[in-house]
């Protein structure tokens, strides 16, 4: 039976589902129990549409100039190898195929017996002798542990001979499930990973995000069974309630940001400004009396307020209209112990980000008996390790077997004890309620925003899900939002960034979702 591939697509698309190799065996599962398909019609399907990514990005290999060198693992990774070697094949390729063991599925081995031509050792194979591309069909979602150091070598060394990789499913050696390199070998950047159905977290968390290159997500007829995968993370995009229609000042909410001592307002003045740009109606910043001249003299559309102490910080809630605030940047670790307490009182959305987070960090069970679910608490992965020790020892430790635990678990185990939304910063962001709805905005590969490394950035990211909370997003939405906004103006920006730069920066990224 001949079955047409089908459409495939890159992988930046918002609101895209990102599954794990368990959701992944679930709806191949679902589908070969319907009856409808059987697995070796996955694997050629697989190994078809791969074949003709790869003639996409390669054509000349078509004419024969080139040869083309498929490393093939025991597994079904290793089956969708054998596919591409004779669809190749028959396309003109100059096809050689190695693999580092028999086929042992049985849909493997029917798939290697449908490939007529020699199959080599690995080693004699290797970078010796001249090759355009290498496919690497060597282990996908199925890697349990690292790779032998000579595979790893091997990969090595053709990445280093100059020749691209384009990998099936997932680069071997990578984590399908985390993105970490499993063991401690380096890996070689692939050029291009085809996979299929839906991206993996692999391919968008840890080292995935850039070891994948260009990911192209290929379409195999699962579609229908896509239900079996259940609730899935989901890449973070503008909300589509960003930009904002007409409307009273009032109606676009009142964010108050809590500023420290004179001498430390920079921070929650750039949380502040980014509140107001990410079009928060009215924003407040509020500071302890001594700090008001300074501040007074360096804002203008920010109003200024003073707060003291927890009594007057309550005093000022009774304005209902504040309904959102922001705790953290350049507060002050006593004034943080002061006043989040009476902040997560009222209630109203928030954000506990720096201070707000350390000043917690000998006791963190005391804050998130606090916590209710419209809180959103945004640490950085060394805030991460002291507020949840045991994950941030997971994160650091454990990648001798696949699947490793991967940031995605870390942040869905500690929003769910902390009861409120949980978002890790990092190139890859991710972010997850306390009941396991998660986004992830990966600022990775061709997304990658290197320029967010800056001093103030995270003030600006708490700042920009604070305006959004102002304006009445979900705290999931206005977490998403925030941190897809805040790497997309740092994109939009570019090199010789400043944290200042960013919030500018937002007009423009509004205008080009407006076209
Ligand atoms: N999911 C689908 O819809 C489809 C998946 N396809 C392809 O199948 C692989 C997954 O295949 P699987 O057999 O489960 O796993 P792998 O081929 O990745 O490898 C398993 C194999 O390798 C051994 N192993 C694991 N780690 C190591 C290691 N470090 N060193 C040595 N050996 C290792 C393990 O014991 C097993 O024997 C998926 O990625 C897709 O490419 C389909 O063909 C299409 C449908
Ligand atoms: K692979």
């Amino acid at each position: 039976m001949s079955i047409k591939p089908k459409r495939c697509a890159g992988i930046l698309g918002a609101g895209r589902e990102i599954l794990t190799t368990r959701q992944m065996r679930a709806v191949e599962q679902a589908a070969m129990d319907s009856g409808s398909v059987t697995g070796l019609q996955l694997m050629e399907r697989a190994g078809a549409t791969a074949a003709e990514q790869l003639l996409i990005r390669w054509p000349a290999l078509a004419t024969g100039a080139g040869a083309v060198l498929i490393l093939c693992g025991p597994g079904n990774n290793g089956g969708d190898g054998y596919v591409v070697a004779r669809h190749l094949a028959r396309k003109g390729c100059q096809v050689r195929v190695a693999a580092m063991a028999p086929p042992a599925t049985r849909d493997a081995r029917a798939a290697a017996a449908e490939w007529t031509g020699p199959v080599s050792d690995l080693a004699p194979a290797g970078p010796g002798q001249p090759i355009a591309l290498c496919v690497d069909a060597l282990f996908g979602t199925g890697l349990s542990r690292a790779l032998a150091p000579e595979i790893a070598g091997l990969l090595r060394a053709i990445g280093a001979s100059g020749c691209p990789i384009a990998a099936l499913d997932m680069l071997s050696g990578l984590c399908a499930d985390s993105g970490r390199v499993l063991g401690d070998q380096p890996l070689p950047e692939a050029a291009l990973t085809v996979t299929f159905h839906r991206p993996k977290l692999g391919h968008v968390l840890g080292d995935g995000g850039t070891l994948s290159g260009r990911v192209e997500t290929c379409d195999i007829g699962l579609e229908p069974w896509q239900t079996a995968a259940g609730d899935s993370a989901l890449l973070a995009g503008p909300a589509p309630a960003l930009l904002k229609r007409a409307g009273h000042k009032y109606s676009h909410g009142h964010a108050l940001i809590l500023g420290g001592g004179p001498g430390k307002g920079g921070a929650a003045r750039l949380a502040a400004r980014a509140a107001l740009r990410a079009g928060a109606g009215l924003v407040t910043l509020a500071v302890p009396a001594e700090a008001m001249p300074e501040n007074a003299a360096r804002l203008d559309a920010i109003m200024l307020s003073t707060i003291d102490e927890a009594a007057s910080l309550a005093w000022l809630l009774r304005d209902s209209r504040l309904n959102a605030l922001c705790l953290g940047p350049g507060l002050g670790l006593a004034r943080a112990r002061a006043l989040v307490p009476e902040a997560l009182r009222a209630g109203r959305p928030l954000v506990l980000d720096a201070d707000a987070l350390s000043a917690f960090a000998d006791g963190p069970d005391v804050l998130f008996a606090q916590m209710h679910r419209a809180a959103i608490l945004t640490p950085h992965e060394g805030e991460f390790a002291r507020l949840f020790p045991d994950l941030g020892r997971m994160l650091r430790d454990g990648r001798d077997k696949g699947p490793a635990p991967s940031r995605l678990d870390a942040v869905r185990m500690a929003a769910a004890r902390a009861g409120a939304t949980v978002l890790l910063k990092g190139p890859d962001t991710v972010i997850s309620t306390a009941e396991g709805q998660a986004r992830i905005a990966a600022a990775t590969g061709a997304q990658a925003a290197p320029w967010l490394a800056t001093a103030g950035s995270g003030d600006v990211l708490s700042g920009l899900i604070t305006g959004l909370l102002a304006r009445g997003f979900a705290p999931l939405d206005a977490a998403a939002t925030g941190a897809w906004l805040h790497a997309e103006a740092a994109r939009r920006f570019g090199p010789g960034l400043i944290a200042e730069d960013l919030a500018e920066t937002l007009p423009q990224v509004f205008r080009s979702l407006a076209d």
